[in-house]
This record gives structure tokens, C-alpha cells and sequence, in this order.
């Protein structure tokens, strides 16, 4: 079997302890998105499975090998959370020289033109701008041709633009068969792209399965409208699990039973205007999930 997986995974740094008992296993040809609050063991995770640190309890296993090993090592691309490029090389000296490193690496114009730096070929790295070197970073995991991809916070600096196209980008390598594994505290990407999300939180997985699944496990929906119900009142509606209201003066209600609520507003004859209701997102799962 060619496993990526953490299987019971502790890894501590003197006190601290970043995953405890973690498993975790990616399944070939799948985006997942690793999600979990400052702190929560994501960057540890990636780094063991890079083989850049040893588990302290339990095994990692990348495409069936021991990472620290170098059976694995030119599978794999991995884009960290900054990198330290040469500034006096151009981005193609840049690509030629790490695609030298692996056997069989994409050529460079169709990395060029994937991650948008076709037109910067020349430039030196040490001219581009924040988001500019973000896409090189990303370009510098993918000419190796990887079949795994290890992507923390990729898209942190990224323009809207850029995002897009890094997206885009994503969704070509997935559909190629790549496996793929990212870190993003963006969660309305995550819910678009991912086929599976993993959520952590204090080193632990506390939730792991589709947008779609983890949305159903908190269930319901956001009811928004304007009405003249102070925050104590409407925290004190029925079926009501949450409220708050914005500054625009509009309340924001969460309620697994969006209708029989509604009814209970016309019930008890309060008035209410710009109705608005949406079901749960992935952030309200993962807001659940990490509280
Ligand atoms: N080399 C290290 N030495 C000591 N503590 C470390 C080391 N690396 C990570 N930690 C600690 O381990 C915990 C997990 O850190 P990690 O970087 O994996 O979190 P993360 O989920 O990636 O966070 P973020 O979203 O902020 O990037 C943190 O408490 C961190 O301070």
C-alpha cells in the first residue's frame, strides 16, 4: 500500500506538546484541507510528514515509505509557509535549478503558466512582490512533477486575483490524480475546493470528512433580519441555538429549524424586514468544532 498517513502520532517539542495521538491518512487523488486555529498542529503535521522531524510516539508513513528516508523524497513537492529564495536568480533560474534535483520534472513553461508567472520568467526573485513570490513558492512544488503535494497557507498574501488563479491551479493538479494536502485559514476556500476536510484543534483531529458532512453535523441555518427585538430577546426565542446582532442593527439568528422559526415569529406577531436565510457554512461547523 502506497499510505500517507499519521497512525497515533505524538510529537512534542520540549513542553509542548503540538499533535497528540493524531491519525490522519490521505486518501490518493484527493484534496484535503487541513483546518485548525493558531497553534493547532497543522505546520507539525506537514513538517513529519516532509520527514524534516521525527514523530515522538507513533508511525508516518508517505507513499508507503518512512519519510526520513529518501525513498519518498522526489514525490513529493511542498510549498512551507515562507520560503527563502535566492534573490539574484530569475524565477527560471530559480525553477531549472530545483527541477535539476528530480527525475522526470514538469517542463517549466507549463509550470510558468499554471501558477501565472509566464510574463516574469526574467525577473529576478528578488524584485517580485509578496504574492509574486508566493506563486514562485508554488511553482518551486510542482516542477518536481510530484504525486503529493504539501501546501501549508498558501494562499496568506495572496491578492483575490491571485487566489483564483492558485485555485484554478489546484483543481487542474487534483483532476491530474495528484494527492494533495493544505493548511488555509480560509475557510470559504476550503469549502469550495476540498473534497475532504480534516479539522484539528490543540494537536488532536476533531472532525474529518466532506464540506458537505461536516456542514450536516451542525445542521440548520443563519436566519438574518431586521426587527425590534433587543440581543436578550431574541437570545430567548425558541429554537433559537444563537444570536447576535451587527452594527447595521440587524440580528443574525442560528436555528437547526429554520421554518418552524419563522412560524414563531408570525406566531407571536413580530414584525421583522430584510429576511435573509442561509444554510450552515463550513465556518459555522468549524466555529463549533474549535470552540
Ligand atoms: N520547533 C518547535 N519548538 C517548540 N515548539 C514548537 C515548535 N514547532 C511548533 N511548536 C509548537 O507546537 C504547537 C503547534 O504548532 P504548529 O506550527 O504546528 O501549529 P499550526 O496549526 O501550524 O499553527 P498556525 O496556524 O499558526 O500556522 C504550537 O504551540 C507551537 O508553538
Amino acid at each position: 500500500m502506497n499510505a500517507t498517513e499519521l497512525r497515533g502520532v505524538t510529537k512534542t517539542f520540549g513542553q509542548v506538546t503540538a499533535l497528540r495521538e493524531c491519525s490522519l491518512t490521505l486518501r490518493p487523488g484527493e484534496l484535503t484541507a487541513l483546518l485548525g486555529p493558531n497553534g493547532a498542529g497543522k505546520t507539525t503535521a506537514i513538517s513529519l510528514l516532509l520527514g524534516l522531524a521525527a514523530p515522538t510516539a507513533g508511525q508516518v508513513r508517505v507513499l508507503g515509505h518512512d519519510p526520513r528516508g529518501g525513498a519518498a523524497r522526489t514525490r513529493i513537492g511542498s510549498m512551507p509557509q515562507e520560503s527563502a529564495l535566492p534573490g539574484g536568480l530569475t524565477v527560471c533560474e530559480t525553477l531549472r535549478l530545483v527541477a535539476s534535483f528530480y527525475p522526470a520534472p514538469l517542463p517549466l513553461s507549463q509550470v510558468l503558466a499554471l501558477v501565472g508567472l509566464s510574463e516574469l520568467a526574467g525577473r529576478r526573485a528578488g524584485q517580485l512582490s509578496g504574492g509574486q513570490k508566493r506563486r514562485l513558492a508554488f511553482a518551486l512544488a510542482l516542477v518536481g512533477n510530484p504525486e503529493l503535494l504539501l501546501i501549508d497557507e498558501p494562499t496568506t498574501g495572496m491578492d483575490a486575483q491571485s487566489r483564483a488563479l492558485f485555485w484554478d491551479a489546484v483543481q487542474q493538479l487534483r483532476d491530474q490524480g495528484r494527492t494533495l494536502l493544505l493548511t488555509t485559514h480560509y475557510l470559504e476556500e476550503a469549502e469550495r475546493t476540498a473534497d475532504r476536510v480534516v479539522v484539528m484543534t490543540a494537536g488532536r483531529v476533531v472532525a474529518d470528512g466532506t464540506p458537505d458532512q461536516l456542514r450536516a453535523s451542525v445542521g440548520g441555518a443563519r436566519v438574518r433580519l431586521r426587527c425590534d427585538l433587543v440581543l436578550a430577546e431574541l437570545q430567548a426565542l425558541p429554537l433559537v441555538t444563537q444570536a447576535s446582532t451587527d452594527h447595521a442593527g440587524c440580528a443574525e439568528l442560528h436555528t437547526q429549524h429554520p421554518e418552524a422559526l419563522l412560524a414563531e415569529l408570525y406566531a407571536r406577531r413580530i414584525s421583522f424586514s430584510e429576511l435573509e436565510v442561509t444554510r450552515s457554512t463550513l465556518e459555522d461547523a468549524y466555529l463549533q468544532l474549535t470552540a
